[in-house]
């Protein structure tokens, strides 16, 4: 059994990109990393552009211009201004090249045929430069950025329409269990319904991974073998939940090895997900995850995400871990190092109740896990506990 420390450590070193390229449309490349560099087509802005509602202005010595025309944001007109002279502008109007600032209405008392500026006036104010945000054929986002929506308004307002970006994973989710019932579904006793493929898409989907398929195999030898062998084949990643213990028809670990999956580590001195096993088959990573609900999540929160991080070639590859206050009394049982539900507000942490790897009801409340080390005991109020912020 090995420690979460070096259990982390295993996946970090396995954590490798997916150097595959997709062509994605703008509308939906959010969450994805450039894959190349992108140049801009065009400068941006496309002209020197008013920033106000006002009057543009070739400037004189003196505060009253004469009015000589109007140009609205969208027209292609170019009026030409003599010193003294000014038009009417609007906020993302073209200003015509013989303007050389604009000054915004409230500054000006107009008259019909002239203006009288009540304010001193810079050259270039309130005039966006031409390329002032990038020009053409300049670096306007380099590969490796994320493309957040600000990114994406960004690359749309150079007119640009597909993006190539890091090819996202494609996933298998498998859960095993002959105990296992569809939702929707009537229950016979000793069934349960369904639940960690459910939870596991809704992570996954939150992180904006979407290309996963769901599988479900009930606790047969050969249907488990059959069925990991061809998501193993398909995916960049697969996720298995349950049937990696010991009992008798606990088929997974045996199927992995049958299929020539490189263990890379088997049982993690924790809890929850003591049972955790992670591999490897060619460039497929393969965690199976214990079947307890709140392990399985606070196993993949802990192990998967790096995995998934370093598959979209991230920096971070944890989440993000803070110091809470402690606003809860809890006493740790057992030697094992524990990552505890928990809901964290405003630096301040409560450990919650109900803390068995079963208890879907206490996860279904958290934010937020605080991690145990061996040693720790006890925590008591105002303790600083180490708390993983997740992702919800
Ligand atoms: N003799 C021992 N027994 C167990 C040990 C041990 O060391 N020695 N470890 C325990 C620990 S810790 C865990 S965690 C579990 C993990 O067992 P498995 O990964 O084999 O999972 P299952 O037995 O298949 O299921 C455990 C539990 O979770 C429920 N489950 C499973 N899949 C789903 C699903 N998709 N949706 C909802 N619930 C699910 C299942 O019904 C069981 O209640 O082993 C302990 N035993
Ligand atoms: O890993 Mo088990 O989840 O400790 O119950």
């Amino acid at each position: 059994m090995i420690s979460i420390a070096q259990a982390i450590n295993a996946v970090k070193q396995h954590a490798k990109p997916l150097f595959k390229k997709t062509v994605k449309t703008a509308e939906k490349a959010g969450g994805y990393l450039l894959f190349e560099d992108v140049h801009s087509p065009i400068n941006m802005p496309p002209f020197r552009q008013s920033a106000m509602d006002g009057y543009a202005l070739n400037l004189h010595d003196d505060f009253t211009y004469k009015l000589i025309g109007e140009v609205q944001a969208g027209d292609d007109r170019q009026p030409v201004l003599k010193p003294g002279e000014a038009i009417r502008i609007f906020t993302g109007a073209a200003v015509p090249a013989t303007a050389n600032a604009v000054i915004m209405q409230e500054q000006v008392t107009a008259e019909k045929k002239q203006i009288r500026i009540n304010k001193e006036v810079n050259e270039n104010q309130n005039i966006r430069p031409l390329g002032e945000q990038v020009k053409q054929h300049e670096l306007a986002l380099k590969a490796g950025t994320k493309l957040t929506p600000a990114a994406i308004g960004y690359l749309s307002s150079l007119g640009i329409t597909t993006v190539t970006v890091y090819k996202k994973p494609s996933i298998a989710i498998v859960s095993t269990g002959n105990e296992l019932i569809e939702p929707g579904n009537d229950l016979s006793y000793g069934q349960i319904y369904e639940s960690n493929s459910k939870m596991l898409l809704s992570a996954l989907y939150s992180l904006k991974f979407y290309d996963v398929t769901i599988h479900n195999v009930t606790d047969n030898y050969g249907k488990t073998l059959a069925k990991l062998k061809s998501v193993i084949s398909e995916n960049n990643l697969v996720i298995i939940t349950g049937g990696i213990s010991v009992g008798d028809y606990d088929y997974v670990g045996k199927a992995l090895n049958e299929l020539h999956v490189e263990e890379i580590f088997y049982k993690v001195k924790q809890k929850p997900g003591k049972p955790l096993f992670f591999g490897k088959k060619q460039d497929t990573q393969i965690f199976a995850l214990p079947g307890n609900p709140a392990a399985a999540l606070t196993c993949f929160y802990v192990y998967v995400y790096i995995a998934l991080q370093g598959l979209m070639n991230r920096e971070d590859l944890e989440l993000p871990r803070v110091k809470g206050q402690s606003i809860s009394n809890f006493i740790k049982r057992g030697d094992r190092p524990q990552f505890l539900k928990a809901i964290y507000t405003n630096g301040k942490v409560e450990i919650l109740e109900g803390q068995s790897s079963a208890m879907q009801q206490t996860f279904a409340l958290s934010n937020a896990l605080v991690f145990m080390d061996e040693n720790d005991t006890e925590v008591t109020i105002n303790d600083a506990l180490e708390t993983i912020l997740l992702p919800v």
